[in-house]
């Protein structure tokens, strides 16, 4: 089983360049099965298991796809006639691989896909993706752990307001629309950038949608979507754990490839707390002195303050002066990084969807567990700072969404090497 390993105490300085979107890339290579006709080129994609996990599935479903990692690029033929259903394997492994739903119902009428279930940090469920569906003509019925969608006469436009901005649902419905007869509205949509990204996608592809962006999103049915190429945005999520990254040493870090717009909540709330953020033209440099102040935080959709940087985020509160209370509202069971912490002599609990911290806690190194792909993060932030070495397992959730996390912070000083049983204890890994 892989490790990282932190010896704490060093100050990040340097640059570091962020990768691709793995929330843009995911949706992105689901709805590039759109295209009946010619092939699509995806750029930037970050080289992480959840793109090997999405080809995958795209491959099961008859694509045919040639991945270059050392690129970052796919690309995807789908003008074959696609098979219909996304099994258990994959959807377990990934839960975006329910997102290839909107697209095959579009180009095939069809679609069976294993249920998600619950994960480590909620249940879960799809009933807005399901909802949006059906108030497009589907059928949707559920048997052996499947959820079949039928639209045996083709979708049709309509307008659908969602309960809560998925970011899921939103991006299954307009993939869905993409190929429909007429026009869908969706309202209260979600507004995170990866939501435009895949829009622009569409557009490139031939398709007509507005509004991406806005809690309205339209989209016009066209006959038929052709490949294109794409870029990928930058990831704000990686761009983030890094700008919390250098705070939390007290650092001075240039984030190149980042772009400031995407992550407003979290500059305005590192602000509060006393880090200096300045846009240059390498990129957002990011600049500490320590301590910082205590400041409280509550999760929301985009643009509020996103959930996948809350326990990066929980590393630096706990070593602000004074209380910080940090809220959980997007997902109902993010907190199992909490425990972790707590191995590391953090002075926290949890109330509610709550936590409290009484800081500065005075870290110190441990084994420690990660629960999930940002708590993994969390903890190796956590152990950036803490007195001795933290050693960090299940680093399989890191590699679903961080490239070369540890060589990345090496690069930029810190004390940290990933070990394996089949490397030299202390040889840097790097993935495929
Ligand atoms: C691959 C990807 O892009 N993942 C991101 C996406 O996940 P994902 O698309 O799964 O997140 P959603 O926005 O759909 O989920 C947010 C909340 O809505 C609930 N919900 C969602 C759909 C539904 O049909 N019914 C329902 O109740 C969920 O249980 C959750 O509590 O957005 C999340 C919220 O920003 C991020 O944390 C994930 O990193
Ligand atoms: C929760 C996340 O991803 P996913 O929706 O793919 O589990 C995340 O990126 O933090």
């Amino acid at each position: 089983m892989d490790k990282i390993i932190i010896n704490g105490g060093r100050v990040l300085k340097g640059n570091v360049r962020v990768e691709g979107a793995k929330n843009a890339v995911l949706p992105i290579l689901a709805a590039a099965l759109l295209a009946s006709e010619g092939v699509n080129v995806i750029r930037d994609v970050p080289n992480l298991s959840d793109v090997g996990t999405i080809n995958e599935v795209l491959k099961s479903l008859n694509a045919k796809v040639d991945y270059f990692p050392k690129l970052n690029e796919v690309i995807i033929d789908s003008s074959d006639t696609l098979s219909n259903e996304a099994q258990f394997e994959y959807v377990r492994k990934m839960r975006a691989s329910i997102l290839v739903m909107g697209p095959l119902l579009a180009r095939n009428g069809f679609a069976r896909v294993a249920l998600p279930g619950g994960c480590a940090i909620g249940s879960r469920p799809i009933d807005q993706h399901l909802k949006g569906f059906e108030a497009m003509g589907a059928e949707i019925t559920f048997g052996h752990g499947h959820v079949e969608a039928k639209a045996e006469n083709g979708l049709k436009g309509a307008k659908i307001y969602l309960d809560f901005p998925s970011v899921g649902a939103t991006e299954n419905i307009m993939t869905a629309a993409a190929l429909a007869t007429g026009t869908t509205i969706i309202e209260n949509a979600a507004k995170e950038p990866e939501i435009v990204d895949l829009a622009n996608f569409i557009n490139e592809m031939g398709g007509k949608v507005v509004g991406a962006g806005t809690d309205t999103i339209r989209i016009e049915g066209m006959l038929k979507l052709v490949g294109t190429m794409h870029h990928i945005i930058p990831d704000r999520i990686e761009t983030g754990t890094f700008m919390v990254a250098a705070a939390i040493t007290g650092g001075n870090v240039i984030i190149e490839n980042a772009v400031p717009e995407h992550n407003a909540a979290l500059i305005s709330k590192l602000g509060e707390m006393g880090v200096v953020i300045t846009e240059q033209e390498e990129g957002i440099r990011v600049t500490a002195e320590l301590p910082l102040k205590s400041v409280d935080l509550k999760t929301m959709p985009h643009p509020g303050f996103p959930t996948d940087m809350q326990s990066q985020m929980m590393a630096l509160m706990l070593t602000s002066v004074g209380t910080s209370v940090l809220t959980e509202t997007v997902f109902e069971n993010r907190f199992m990084h909490v425990e972790e912490f707590r191995r590391m002599n953090a002075a926290i609990k949890i109330e509610g969807r709550s936590v409290i911290m009484t800081g500065p806690s005075e870290l110190q190194g441990a084994e420690v567990a990660a629960t999930d792909l940002r708590a993994a993060a969390a903890l190796i932030i956590a152990g950036l700072v803490a007195e001795g070495v933290t050693r960090v397992t299940e680093l399989s959730h890191l590699d679903r969404g961080y490239v070369n996390f540890h060589g990345k912070l090496a690069a930029l000083g810190a004390d940290i090497v990933r070990v394996s049983p089949e490397t030299q204890i202390g040889k840097t890994v790097q993935l495929v």
